[in-house]
């Protein structure tokens, strides 16, 4: 079997009295896609500002393709291929849709023309063309998230991170998405892991699903698994509709 790219082993982290993660495992493989759901305040964010680097773990180590990376900065991470977007937006509102991308890409020296060129495939890629030279501070937020993927692409990942990438989309925009994050963990290798509180969308697209709970693993397993355990039905999907957000069709032919 495939060796992990990143792994979380036994992190715990705490604020104050709270235990946000505990003794969390978790491991992800060169392309592949997994979930990772749990009701509000499960530590799903904060794993991620683990794994990113822009918080410490109080207990356990971050290896990213077997080597300890825990106490490397976030910026080390990201120039070693560990990228991640964030629920709240943050993109560079003043630069255009383009110079997003091009910024992503700058720490590398190096011919400006095949950065403009990675540039503009990832673009056209994210169906972003029409828009490459608006000011990225006035897009809808669907738009706004498809830009800040395409800025996690810009420069290639081998491991993405994507927190609640499908908020505020539309039907025709989760397409698009669900179609890109294929592409790039099938095409690229790389690993992506998705925080989403849309579960349709989740189990449509992940070949693999982790439920944490009040920071802890609950489960893990196939998108199948996970619906059948009822210890999830009963700490997360049973709260959830599953059935009102169809499942992402593939983007029309041509955009
Ligand atoms: N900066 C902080 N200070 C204190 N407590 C925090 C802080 N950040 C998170 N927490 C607490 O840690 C726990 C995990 O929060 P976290 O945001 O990681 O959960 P989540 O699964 O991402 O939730 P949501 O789905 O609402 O985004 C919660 O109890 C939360 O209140």
């Amino acid at each position: 079997m495939t060796a992990f790219v990143l792994e979380a082993r036994d992190v715990g982290v705490r604020f104050g009295g709270v235990r946000a993660l505990h003794g969390v495992g978790l491991g992800l493989r060169p392309g592949e896609v997994c979930g990772l759901i749990g009701p509000n305040g499960a530590g799903k964010t904060t794993l991620f500002d683990v794994l990113s680097g822009i918080r410490r773990a109080d207990e356990g180590r971050i290896v990213l393709a077997g080597a300890d990376i825990t106490r490397r900065s976030p910026v080390w991470r990201a120039r070693h291929g560990l990228r991640r977007t964030f629920q709240r937006q943050q993109l560079f509102g003043q630069l255009t849709v383009r110079d997003n991308l091009l910024v992503a890409q700058e720490w590398r020296r190096g011919a400006a023309a095949s950065r403009r060129e990675r540039a503009a495939a990832v673009l056209h890629e994210c169906g972003l063309d029409p828009l490459a030279e608006r000011y990225a501070g006035g897009l809808p937020v669907g738009q706004a998230r498809m830009v800040e993927l395409a800025r996690a692409l810009a420069d290639p990942p081998r491991v993405l991170l994507l927190d609640e990438p499908a908020s505020g989309m539309s039907a025709d925009e989760r397409a698009r998405l669900a179609s890109v994050i294929r592409h790039t963990a099938e095409e690229r290798n790389c690993a992506v892991l998705l925080v989403e509180h849309n579960v349709a969308f989740v189990m449509e697209l992940c070949s693999r699903v982790v439920v944490l709970d009040l920071g802890e693993v609950l489960a893990e397993g196939t998108a199948q698994e996970i619906r059948a355990d009822p210890r999830v039905a009963a700490a997360y999907l049973g709260t959830q509709d599953v059935s009102r957000t169809p499942p992402a069709a593939p983007p029309a032919a041509g955009r």
